[in-house]
């Protein structure tokens, strides 16, 4: 892959252009509380400078992530410290909005094309004031840039590894982002492949960004793509400074790397303890990363003098040129907002969320193909029953049981799919393309028509070969039911995949379901509900969809129904209703309190989707 830097800044001249540096003072980091209280990070400092390309480095466990995650601002509760964007403090909001996390995992949208994924990337990240030339010859650019041309038209579950990590590099940029934060970027791909990539990000930082990425056990030739090497060892800064300088820093505590060895390799076998307890002097000779050590001719005189060997000193107060991060006295805030209008956002997700329904046809003709079996099956069991009294309880076994197949075939799409795609959301969100609000009515939205279609051809067989009332109104009003039934399984799904893992939204998919089921009114009339549970039944969503679907077929005024025996205890509609405690309920009062649910259980979706995003990722 050829990597063009003057692409990458002719990319970056459709934006502002702004050089960040940032410092931090003293960070620790404690997770738990009390007797469980566990220090990873002591007390660490260090700088990093824009047109650098600079790499935390350290042992498993060392505490590198941690340290990431708080600088790019993802982590905050158990922080101390400062840290400082061109020598201001920084402002959180602010700061998340000029900076990008590329995790580990490439979380992508396997079903779109790159090309598709660019496009509605660059619509919502650069918004609606960015001509859609100027959006089109940017993907250009940075497609050109991260050698992704040819693959452009090829679907991202078909991408290799080292492609599907430029991609996520190449989303991230297409707004020009001041700095860029990347988790292990090189972890799955060969050699070749972590020696493009890292080649990319140096020119990604030589084009005025600051790059930060964390990296394990890398090869020498990779070392050497770093300008800026930040060395960790149980939470605390062991080196900080150029490559060239750790070989002569180590040597200061007799540590001396075998000539022909990677000094990366050396210093991880340093930090893993296998020279000794060495930790605490290289800890204090860079002052846990308060000095960049710099070896050039002076330092080498300053060592054989035994004089102090660090060259260079941070300062993150002095030559405050900047404003734009800070939270101080002169700096400007700025508002969390996002590049495109809510509108655009909504349309943009819209319509990316339709096209990976389309290519997902496995599911969709899995849901469509369960709602006609199911139908058929249905239908058949109680083939014309509709308007045999003798039958008449199979009837109405019949309407609840539909009711039972619309919500576990509204909420299990949702329970088993969200789980997986709220990994891309977290990315996605996190480095701002869109606003919460907007993905949850985008994803509202886009299930509404398969949410009607699905019930409604499942309704519209069951209906038919089961002989209900020939009535336009009678079966509007069951559908209406039916389909508000299947948007409270969706809400339901939704709020379950929002907030547990997959395995748990599996299981509590059904079995949160049974109480309301419970209380229908269908396994225990509603009059024989003990008192102190009777308050129950007003929540259950089954109840008003059950009643619904009852008053829908027996009540207003239906005749007198046939009867195939000679007696049939129930050819009165209305005493039906009786039997069920329904003779005094409202149709208009079931969907009210169907369509009160279906937003109780939104709302809740999207305030634990929120509380996941913040506290739980
Ligand atoms: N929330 C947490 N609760 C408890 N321990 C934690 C938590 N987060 C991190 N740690 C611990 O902190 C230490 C540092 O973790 P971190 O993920 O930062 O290490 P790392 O250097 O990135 O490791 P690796 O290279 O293996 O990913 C580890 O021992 C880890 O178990």
């Amino acid at each position: 892959m050829q990597v063009a830097s003057s692409d990458l800044k002719t990319a970056a001249k459709i934006h502002d252009d702004e050089s960040l540096d940032f410092t931090f003072r003293d960070l620790s980091f404690t997770t738990g509380k009390g007797k469980n209280a566990k220090r990873i990070l002591n007390q660490m400092s260090g700088a990093f400078k824009s047109g650098q390309l600079t790499a935390i480095l350290g042992p498993s466990g060392a505490g590198k992530s941690s340290l990431m995650n708080i600088l790019a601002g993802l982590k905050t509760s158990g922080v101390e410290g400062q840290v400082y964007v061109n020598g201001v403090d920084r402002e959180l909001k602010s700061f998340r909005k000029h900076s990008v996390y590329i995790s580990q995992q490439d979380h992508l949208l396997t079903n779109l094309t790159v090309d598709e994924y660019m496009i509605s990337a660059a619509h919502l990240k650069l918004g609606n004031r960015v001509p859609i030339n100027d959006k089109l010859s940017m993907i250009e650019h940075v497609m050109k840039t991260l050698g992704l041309t040819e693959s452009r038209r090829t679907q991202i579950g078909c991408l290799s590894g080292g492609e599907c990590k430029r991609l996520s590099i190449g989303l991230e940029l297409l707004d020009n982002p001041d700095i860029l934060f990347l988790d292990e970027p090189t972890s799955g791909l060969d050699s070749s492949a972590s020696l493009q990539c890292v080649g990319l990000l140096r020119e990604i930082a030589r084009s005025g960004r600051t790059v930060v990425a964390t990296i394990h056990q890398p090869s020498s030739r990779l070392l050497d793509y770093f300008d800026h090497l930040y060395i960790v060892a149980c939470g605390s800064c062991i080196y900080q400074g150029p490559i060239g300088s750790l070989v002569p820093y180590l040597q200061r505590a007799n540590l001396n790397c075998p000539s022909y060895h990677n000094p990366a390799d050396f210093v991880m076998d340093v930090a893993c303890g296998e020279y000794g307890d060495v930790l605490p002097g290289l800890v204090s000779g860079i002052e846990n990363g308060r000095l960049i050590y710099q070896e050039n001719s002076a330092s080498a005189m300053a060592m054989q003098s035994s004089a102090p060997v660090v060259e260079s000193q941070m300062d993150d107060t002095k030559d405050v040129t900047v404003t734009l991060m800070g939270g101080g006295g002169s700096s400007k805030k700025e508002k969390p907002t996002y590049s495109a209008p809510f509108h655009t956002q909504v349309a943009v997700l819209l319509e990316r969320t339709w096209r990976i329904i389309w290519r997902d046809k496995m599911l969709t003709k899995v849901r469509f193909f369960t709602h006609v079996f199911l139908g058929l099956l249905v239908g058949t069991m109680y083939w014309l029953g509709g308007n045999d009294a003798a039958v008449i309880l199979n009837n109405a076994s019949m309407l609840f049981f539909n009711l039972l197949v619309i919500l576990f075939a509204s909420t299990m799409p949702t329970v088993v799919t969200f789980p997986l795609e709220r990994k891309v959301l977290v990315r996605e969100h996190l480095n701002h393309w869109y606003s919460l609000k907007a993905y949850y009515i985008a994803k509202t939205i886009a299930d509404i028509p398969f949410q009607v279609l699905f019930p409604g051809i499942y309704v519209s067989i069951v209906y038919l070969m089961s002989s209900q009332p020939m009535s336009a109104d009678r079966f509007a009003m069951l559908m209406g039911i039916t389909i508000s039934l299947a948007l409270c399984g969706q809400g339901i799904g939704l709020l379950l995949g929002a907030f547990f893992d997959i395995q748990v939204a599996v299981f509590l998919a059904p079995t949160g379901c049974i109480p309301f089921v419970l209380f229908a009114g269908f396994l225990v009339n509603l009059n024989s509900v003990p008192y102190y549970m009777s308050w129950m039944t007003y929540f259950s969503f089954m109840r008003y969809a059950f009643e619904g679907s009852m008053l829908s077929i027996y009540s207003f005024d239906r005749p007198l129904l046939t009867c195939s025996k000679m007696y049939c205890h129930l050819r009165y509609p209305h005493k039906l209703l009786e039997q069920f405690d329904m003779a005094e309920s409202s149709y208009f009062l079931s969907v009210v309190g169907m369509l009160t649910f279906f937003l109780v259980v939104r709302v809740i979706g999207y305030f634990a989707l929120s509380f996941k995003l913040k506290y739980m990722r």
